[in-house]
């Protein structure tokens, strides 16, 4: 049964007395207060401080505001969090590969290590000589998800138990792939409501691989912050579209089934993949001055929704159902031959679909004095072939919004289920 967005969620329990090292224990007033107690003891405005200085003055602390004390589960269900968690505000995308002379045993000792180091990190429980950057924070909605890349396989004997699933990304004609910030032998996904708690995650499993694996590459990026609109609502892209609105719902009868490995595993993907998924990385820069010279008539006849609601062209709200059939007064299609929707919907494509759970990223200024801006595109499934490839395919010949993109990189990883109790992410394949 698939985890649902809004009960995946949960608020963390009093910690049990003990459970911290000293200097990490909190009263319950402390970890767990409400948003409204936050408002009543958070700010003090005026007095001796000011505003400014307020929250470093006051001699008692001020309770959590929901945000921080949101807490996801490490193991919970079949599904490794962070795949259908609520997109968080931060995260870093880091792909590691094997030093020299590493074996299946050095990797299941990493594996082993990094899965506890997780687990820790999720429950607030740091190690002593930790370097206390994430000290006072809570939980703040922290995700790691651990994924494996196809050339882990051969370095480590495991040919025989690759997935055919996770044979490489055929080549896309818009490619402009680095391939030094592509690929990987292991990934690991870090998401949480605070930059400071996703810092302190991404550095402390960055030493717990040790001498075993180095970073490849990595990506930071962002997403709205929850709070920030009056509304809950769908996240903005940095073109500024609604972006995710027909995203494929776990409450859809074939979610499951598109976007994870059954309990059986399948003919493409091994058993130990169950409860897994795969996950396609792109990082896809905008190339926003081109864009932005286009009026938001023009913006919104490339993508078909309207910019301000993102509701489809052809009539109703945000979540309308898209008619593709739709004709305007003209005759003509409301949403055009080339829009952005048209050409990705699973009505295009043979019915294939992905669940897309991106971050945008800000890296400056690239060497042409534009933006290095865009969207860390991941997208997950239960098969590429059956997600991500044919609708890139489709995208890749006749999208309009192809020409003010740029997909600078790209990875393929296998995500396997969550692990047991007592067991680390990915035992089932280096202990089989
Ligand atoms: C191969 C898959 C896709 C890539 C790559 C991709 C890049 C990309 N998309 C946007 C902006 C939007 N995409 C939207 C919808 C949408 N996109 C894809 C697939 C890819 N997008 C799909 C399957 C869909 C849903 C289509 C449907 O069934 O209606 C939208 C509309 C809102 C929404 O439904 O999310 C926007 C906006 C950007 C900016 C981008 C690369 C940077
Ligand atoms: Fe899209």
């Amino acid at each position: 049964m698939t985890e649902q967005r809004t009960t995946e969620h949960r608020t963390t329990g009093e910690p049990a007395a003990g459970e911290l090292p000293a200097g990490r224990q909190f009263t319950r007033r402390r970890l767990l207060g409400t948003a409204g107690a936050a408002g009543a003891a958070g700010l003090v405005v005026g007095g001796a401080g000011g505003a400014f200085g307020a929250a470093t003055l006051r001699d008692e602390p001020a309770a959590l505001a929901s945000v921080g004390a949101t807490g996801v589960p490490f193991r919970d269900g079949a599904h490794q969090a962070g795949i259908t968690t609520p997109q968080q505000a931060r995260g870093h995308l880091v792909a590691f590969d094997l030093t020299a002379g590493q074996t299946r045993k050095s990797v299941a000792a990493l594996l082993r290590r990094w899965s506890a180091t997780a687990e820790q990190l999720i429950g607030g429980r740091l190690e002593t000589g930790d370097d206390q950057i994430a000290h006072d924070a809570g939980p703040n909605s922290l995700t790691v998800t651990f994924g494996f890349g196809g050339s882990l396989f051969p370095k480590t004997g495991l040919e025989a138990l690759a997935p055919q699933a996770l044979a490489p990304l055929p080549p896309f004609s818009a490619d402009a792939l680095d391939p030094a910030r592509s690929n990987g032998d292991l990934w690991v996904q870090i998401g949480s409501d605070d930059p400071l708690v996703a810092f302190h995650a991404l550095r402390v499993l960055q030493k717990a691989a040790g001498d075993t694996a180095r970073v490849r590459w990595q990506m930071n990026g962002f997403n709205r912050t929850p709070g920030a609109t009056p509304r809950p609502m769908t996240s903005r892209n940095l073109m500024g579209q609604v972006d995710g609105t027909n995203n494929p719902q776990p409450t859809d009868p074939d979610f499951d089934a598109r976007i994870f490995v059954p309990a059986g595993g399948t003919a493409r993907s091994p058993q130990w993949m169950a409860g897994g998924s795969y996950a396609v990385v792109r990082r896809i820069r905008m190339l926003l001055d081109s864009w932005d010279h286009l009026s938001v008539e023009r913006q919104e006849k490339v993508i078909g929704r309207r910019k301000s609601d993102g509701s489809p062209l052809s009539g109703g709200t945000e979540t309308t159902p898209v008619d593709l059939d739709k004709r305007d007064a003209q005759g003509a299609p409301a949403i055009a031959g080339d829009a952005h929707i048209r050409v990705a919907a699973p009505a295009s494509n043979g019915g294939a679909a992905m669940l897309r759970r991106p971050f945008s990223y800000h890296d400056g200024i690239g060497s042409d004095g534009a933006p290095d801006a865009g969207l860390l595109f991941v997208c997950w499934q239960a098969d590429p072939q059956r997600g991500f490839v044919p609708v890139q395919r489709k995208l890749d010949r006749g999208d309009g919004l192809s020409r003010f993109l740029r997909h600078e990189s790209s990875a393929l990883f296998a995500v396997p289920g969550a692990p047991g109790p007592g067991e680390y992410v990915g035992q089932r394949l280096l202990e089989s």
